[in-house]
């Protein structure tokens, strides 16, 4: 389980605090979603998160030991925002193999079954693919190296109504098997599911009934 206990963070380059008091707690099994106005902090939470930054106050624990920024790193996968406009592979399969310099078929494989992504040419750059395909994509390269915990930030913005409904599935799925926490601007993704949800507003987390 992943917990965060009174997190304050507040950068040097920002007038105020941008998080306040967080405290929140994360398992597999279902997703935790963040729902937030634009402004509100949750891509500087979800940096804290994954140790991209570091707080000034506040204690982060994974399976109750406390874990550092460096630990962090290490436990965390994320997709930003739009991660297809940071594709720099020619290909499906060069983007899905950056960092893995020896990739077996069979892992490449595993990846792409988990995020359902089927397509018989992984030689064609990966703009041929379509907006929900390129997300499974980006997920599917964070899940190559096996995270512990999953954060994807707005997974599902810019996409058809359809598409998102695939996406929030495939959320629901990957949950199962590791700690996944979303955050979005659309409280409305997730009404029909089992979820554990929060609210964040101007830095601070209040716990929804969903
Ligand atoms: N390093 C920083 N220095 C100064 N201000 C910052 C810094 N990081 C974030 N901010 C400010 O903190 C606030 C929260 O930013 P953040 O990107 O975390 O919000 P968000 O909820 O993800 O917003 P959006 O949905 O628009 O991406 C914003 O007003 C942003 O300008």
């Amino acid at each position: 389980m992943l917990e965060l206990k009174g997190i304050n963070y507040h950068p040097a380059t920002a007038e105020g605090p941008i998080l306040k008091a967080i405290s929140l707690s994360a398992q597999t099994g279902e997703p935790t979603i963040i729902f937030g106005p634009s402004g509100s902090g949750k891509t500087s939470l979800i940096e804290i998160i994954s140790g991209l930054s570091r707080p000034q106050r506040g204690l982060i624990t994974w399976h109750g030991n406390q874990v550092n920024e460096r630990r962090r790193r290490s436990l965390c996968g994320v997709v930003f925002q739009f991660p297809e406009r940071h594709f720099i592979g020619l290909t499906i399969l060069q983007e899905l193999r950056l960092g893995h310099r020896r990739l077996a078929i069979d892992i490449q494989e595993k990846a792409l079954k988990k995020v359902g992504l089927m397509t018989e040419n992984y030689k064609r750059p990966p703009e041929w693919l379509s907006g929900g395909q390129q997300r499974r994509l980006a997920i599917a390269v964070q899940l190559l190296r096996e995270p512990k915990i999953l954060l994807l930030d707005e997974p599902t913005a810019g996409l058809d109504w359809s598409v998102r409904d695939e996406i929030v599935e495939l959320i629901n799925q990957l949950s199962k098997e590791r700690v996944l926490i979303v955050v979005s601007h659309e409280p409305e993704l997730f009404t029909k599911k089992q979820h554990l949800s929060y609210e964040l507003t101007n830095g601070k987390l209040h716990k929804t009934v969903p």
